[in-house]
């Protein structure tokens, strides 16, 4: 298996600029295919989750075109559900925002079809989508295991009614919804039953649904009512901004060497509750300073924190090895969803902190981390999940090298994740 070994840094310091959101670009691309009217979609991102997408709506007969750098896609809407005559068979890897946004959607449109993915796919959950679009007259079965992946939907028109989803596996199930309430014909109603995680990404669902014309009443996160009439209309031109995911590891580059990283694409005026992964960084000791649309951090000793991260799963895995950097226990709460996203997130992290030298101790929903004395050097196993590769890379900002297994996965959301992370090594 190819490997990449990371020597030591000197100093960090410099811009960067990241490249589009994944949630961004994935919700723009359907919303921009159910439309009406053409939109111009820029600064997208250029990765395997979003090829799904493009790929599953080129077969659905949505008609696009993509720059040369496929950062620009002008998008014909088709004002409307999807379409298709003949059955469609769509491979969606293992990109959750195209395979349960697509779900819900194709069980509202004219079609045939089928979603599978990669292995790890057929084992994150869509029962809560499933069974919550099912109960009110969908037809989606499941191929292989109840629950999951593959399914086969033969889509159909609804009349508005009252739905109820458990928010607790994923936020992607009631992102699904939202999105694709306009397609029912009649109002709609979503009730959560469970403790909805990872909330903020409902704020970026509702905000780009509000971009494409369409508002929603949110009842304080229990209930969201979708009034009929309302469809997509193309905003003409839509900029995905910067992904704050991706972010978060030059931030914490910063934070824990002690330079100066100014990440362009997003700031204080973001969508993305991810940002918000910087004030972790200022909480663990680290200065930031917020420009509308770039993050500043400047490093300075860091601490441990105990948190509850249930807000930003994703750039919770960054603190993961920030801790190896802070004095004390770093305590990362309430992220028991790691365990269905790319791999199991929390036994993995666990494993590989524990190569590298700290004591870990790995709860049902939390990790506890405390750093060694002296970093070891170790082959990180990243498990087919782009966030280990990318968040073990700072362990080379210690004194010890660090050799990243299979460095490819990163083109899940970051092909040259690290190309760019040596712009800020000196
Ligand atoms: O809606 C989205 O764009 C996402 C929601 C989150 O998933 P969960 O809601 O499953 O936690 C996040 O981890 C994922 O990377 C992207
Ligand atoms: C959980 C993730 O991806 P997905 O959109 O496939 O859920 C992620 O990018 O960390």
């Amino acid at each position: 298996m190819e490997s990449l070994t990371l020597s030591p840094v000197g100093r960090i310091d410099g811009d960067v600029t990241v490249p589009g959101s994944k949630s961004l670009s994935n919700r723009a691309l359907l919303l921009a295919a159910l439309a009406e009217g053409t939109t111009t979609l820029t600064n997208l991102l250029d990765s395997e989750d979003i090829r799904h997408m493009l790929t599953a709506l080129t077969s659905l007969g949505v008609a696009y075109e993509l720059s040369e750098d496929k950062t620009t896609c002008i998008v014909k809407g088709l004002g409307g559900a999807f379409n298709v005559s003949e059955p469609v068979e769509l491979f969606l890897g293992n990109a959750g925002t195209a395979m349960r946004p697509l779900c819900a959607a194709l069980a509202l449109s004219n079609v045939d079809a089928t979603l599978t993915g990669e292995p790890r796919m057929e084992e994150r959950p869509i029962g809560d989508l499933a069974d919550a679009l099912n109960a009110v007259g969908a037809d989606i079965r499941y191929l292989k295991n109840s629950g999951y992946p593959p399914v086969n939907i033969k889509g159909k028109t609804l009349a508005g009614t009252a739905l109820s989803v458990d928010g607790s596996v994923s936020s992607q199930f009631l992102t699904a919804l939202l999105m694709s309430a306009p397609l029912f014909d009649g109002d709609v109603t979503i009730t959560i039953s469970g403790e909805l995680v990872s909330k903020p990404y409902i704020d970026i669902t509702l905000n780009v649904m509000a971009r494409f014309g369409v508002t929603v009443e949110n009842q304080d996160y229990q209930r969201f009512v979708v009034k009929s009439g309302q469809h997509y209309r193309s905003p003409g031109h839509y900029m995905v901004e910067g992904d704050a995911s991706s972010a978060s590891y030059f931030l914490a580059a910063a934070a824990i060497k002690g330079g100066t990283v100014k990440v362009h694409g997003c700031g204080s005026n973001s969508v993305q509750g991810d940002v918000k992964f910087a004030e972790a960084l200022e909480k663990m000791g680290a200065k930031v300073t917020w420009y509308p649309d770039a993050i500043e951090v400047t490093g300075a000793p860091l601490h441990a924190i105990d948190e509850d991260f249930n807000a930003i799963p994703d750039a919770a895995m960054t603190i993961g090895t920030a801790a190896l950097f802070a004095k004390g226990t770093t305590h990362i709460r309430n992220v028991y969803n790691w365990r269905v996203k790319e791999t199991d997130r929390l036994h993995a992290m666990a494993t590989e902190l524990r190569k590298v030298g700290a004591s870990v101790e790995e709860g049902e929903d939390f990790i506890s981390i405390t750093p060694p004395s002296q970093l070891n050097h170790a082959a990180i196993d990243t498990y087919n999940d782009h966030r280990i590769a990318m968040c073990f890379s700072l362990v080379c900002l210690s004194d010890t090298a660090v050799t990243i297994n299979d460095p490819g996965c990163t083109a899940k959301t970051f092909p040259d994740y690290f190309q760019r992370f040596s712009t800020i090594c000196r």
